[in-house]
């Protein structure tokens, strides 16, 4: 049984799963937006195991469930795959016992392209169900995905550019995994507990997560391996050189990959959330032309300062997710009215996640070429940023006058996003309510 998540569908033109932030991916997996200009010319689905108990942790709550400023740790590992505009779906694995907790995270979260299957009493059974999910029944072969990411749903800061890596090496060589050098010296032991042997550890290495497949190896490797692999095995290469032949690819990952296990790392997974939360923002163009033309040159400059700006026109629909997902916002107006910065700071309200960590908003006012550059009364920008600090929003003002001229456009546009990047990082209230000039 399977159950699958709200808009799990196409954007109904060209077949295509839309990004979940509401704009349909380019052909075939060609992302169009900003995802760093990524894409695959084959089809990619992802497979998540969340159906552990996390006996680990010593907690009753399984860690994939544990919240983070609202959050489930799960929510922010799909997010990771939702940026991708390659991926076409992703196959959640849980418990029988979570599908409604899951299926409510994926509502609550608006997450797009996720479907739930239940899960098995092992991370190999787990992981076999969902191989098996995005086969099953009736699915065309021309829908069924050319490769697979397996990735632990524990492992939440995973980036695209590993991903590609890995996809795109299954593609070639049929499989393809994860490495990080080992931290500690491999032993072998005796029954009696003493040393038996050690490995020399420069020969070896730590498995991690991603790891890729064709989706012919890992569903062949399932439909041929042992119960003995499925109770106590730990690694899908082994099972696709032990009954596919297929030698994986390996490639070494960044320190990021680690997996949630202890107590500790849900400690770190919170403070590394935390910290990686001022490197995104939502930007709201409001439709207007010089707005998205701002949009896309804010994109570009505050990706140079390691910032990733999601450009939408608004928060209707699928956007709306944002609110519950995204920390940062960029308002850009073209009017000296503060009505859009209004209703994006009642929106926020209505969201009620402020008690939990403060969201900043920069409104930026984009005064016209030839038009005069008087921003709006600085004084009800004030009024507006007070009542906004009460409810724990922390607002900031930014005007940027449209100069005709090319390079002082470019210059003005980089101290605007460095002006961004600045108020966000450092979400000082001394600077609440203030208008700053670009
Ligand atoms: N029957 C299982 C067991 C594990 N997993 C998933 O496999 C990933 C990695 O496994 P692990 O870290 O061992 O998770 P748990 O089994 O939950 O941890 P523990 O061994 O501490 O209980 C996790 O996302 C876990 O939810 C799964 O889908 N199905
Ligand atoms: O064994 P556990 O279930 O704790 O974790 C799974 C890990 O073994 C697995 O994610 C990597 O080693 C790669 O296979």
């Amino acid at each position: 049984m399977e159950v699958r998540g709200p808009n799990l569908q196409n954007d109904g033109e060209s077949g295509r799963p839309t990004h979940p932030r509401g704009f349909p991916s380019g052909e075939a997996g060609k992302s169009n937006h900003n995802t760093g200009g990524r894409y695959v010319d084959f089809r990619v689905s992802v497979v998540l195991p969340a159906g552990g108990t996390g006996e680990r942790t010593g907690l009753l709550t399984p860690k994939q469930f544990c919240s983070f400023l609202g959050r489930p740790l799960i929510s922010y590992t799909i997010q990771a795959f939702e940026r991708v505009s390659w991926i076409r779906s992703v196959v959640v694995v849980v418990a029988k016992e979570n599908m409604d907790l899951m299926m409510d995270i994926i509502q609550r979260f608006q997450h797009q392209r996720v479907r739930v299957v239940p899960g098995g009493s092992t991370r190999h059974r787990s992981i076999c169900n969902g191989v098996m999910a995005l086969g099953e029944g009736e699915t065309p072969a021309a829908d069924r995905p050319e490769v697979v990411i397996i990735h632990d749903a524990v492992r939440p800061f995973v980036d695209e550019d590993f991903l590609h890596k890995i996809a795109t090496a299954a593609k070639e060589q049929g499989a393809a995994g994860a490495i990080r050098p080992l931290v500690s010296t491999v032993i072998a032991t005796t029954s009696e507990g003493y040393l038996d042997h050690s490995l020399e550890r420069v020969k070896y290495r730590a498995s991690e997560m991603p790891q890729g497949f064709t989706y012919d190896v890992i569903r062949q490797a399932y439909q041929r391996c042992t119960e003995s692999d499925f109770e106590f095995g730990t690694e899908c290469l082994h099972l696709a050189l032990q009954y596919c032949g297929t030698n994986a690819k390996l490639i070494e990952g960044p320190p990021t990959l680690w997996k949630v296990t202890y107590k500790r790392d849900l400690a770190a997974a919170e403070s590394i959330i935390k910290e990686t939360l001022s490197r995104t923002a939502c930007l709201i163009t409001g439709g207007s032309a010089p707005a998205v033309a701002l949009a896309g040159a804010l994109r570009k400059a505050a990706g140079a300062l390691e910032m990733e700006l999601d450009v939408v026109p608004d928060l209707a629909g699928d956007n709306g997710g944002y609110l519950l997902k995204e920390w940062n916002f960029i308002q850009v107006s073209v009017s000296r009215r503060l009505s859009e910065v209004e209703a994006l700071l009642a929106a926020l309200e209505a969201a009620n996640r402020a008690v939990l960590h403060p969201p900043v908003v920069i409104w930026v006012h984009l005064s016209g070429a030839g038009e005069s550059s008087a921003g709006p009364e600085p004084s009800a920008f004030w009024d507006l940023a007070s009542r906004a600090r009460l409810r724990n929003v922390l607002l900031y003002g930014l005007r940027l006058h449209q100069s005709k001229d090319a390079e002082r456009w470019e210059r003005s546009v980089l101290r605007a996003a460095e002006i961004a990047s600045a108020l966000i990082q450092g979400r000082s209230p001394a600077l609440v309510g203030q208008l700053l000039q670009a």
